[in-house]
């Protein structure tokens, strides 16, 4: 384990498992949407680890198209402003889209998300996340499917940064407080 870690929450085998227990559950739900196009959108930079192991346990025809939204710069917390850096390639009118996000933690990045995505007239939109954590704040957003509940702390691995730190982390964990 790295040293700046404190403790492992989801091991690489749990995180396989429950990507691949969400992609069948999508596969099955999905099943009759492939007509109109289903298309994953990822949260840069984050979700996009999530996002590729996902579509591989999907067994449609998905498209994946990329947006980068910041909101935590390089800190530990939420600045509270939510930027586009980045929109999407294509056009999601009429298409079922799926968004895929690594962690739900204030709820400020997937309710300005949800928005500004719900206003280009999708078929549907639904969320995935691998992780959420139990805050009052993020109660009202519905997400269709949610890989693990996760305690509220700082964590990293998997994905999730701090100051563009520890993404490639094949496992999530707890940042010492120490390092931040
Ligand atoms: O529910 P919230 O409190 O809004 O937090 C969740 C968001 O925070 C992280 O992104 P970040 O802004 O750190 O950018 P990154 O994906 O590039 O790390 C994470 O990837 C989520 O998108
Ligand atoms: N790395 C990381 N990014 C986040 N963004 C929102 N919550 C978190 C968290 O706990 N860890
Ligand atoms: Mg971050």
């Amino acid at each position: 384990m790295h040293n700046d870690i404190s403790e492992i929450l989801f091991t690489e085998e749990q995180i396989a498992g429950r990507v691949g227990e969400i992609g069948a559950a999508i596969t099955r739900d999905y099943a009759d949407a492939a007509d109109e196009g289903i298309v994953l959108i990822s949260v840069l930079r984050g979700a996009a680890i999530f996002m590729a192991d996902l579509a591989r346990q999907i067994d449609l025809p998905v498209e994946m198209d990329y947006m980068a939204i910041s909101s935590y710069g390089n800190g530990a917390k939420s600045s509270g402003v939510v930027r586009i850096l980045k929109d999407l390639s294509s056009e999601i009118e009429g298409r079922h889209v799926i968004v895929a996000e690594d962690i739900l933690d204030s709820g400020l990045t997937l309710t300005y998300l949800l928005k500004n995505l719900s206003s280009r007239q999708p078929a549907s939109i639904a969320v995935a996340t691998l992780l959420r954590k139990k805050t009052l704040a993020q109660a009202k957003i519905d997400c269709k499917y949610i890989g693990f509940e996760c305690p509220d702390e700082f964590i990293v691995g998997y994905g999730l940064d701090f100051a563009e730190r520890y993404r490639n982390l094949p496992y999530i964990g707890i940042l010492k407080p120490e390092i931040y």
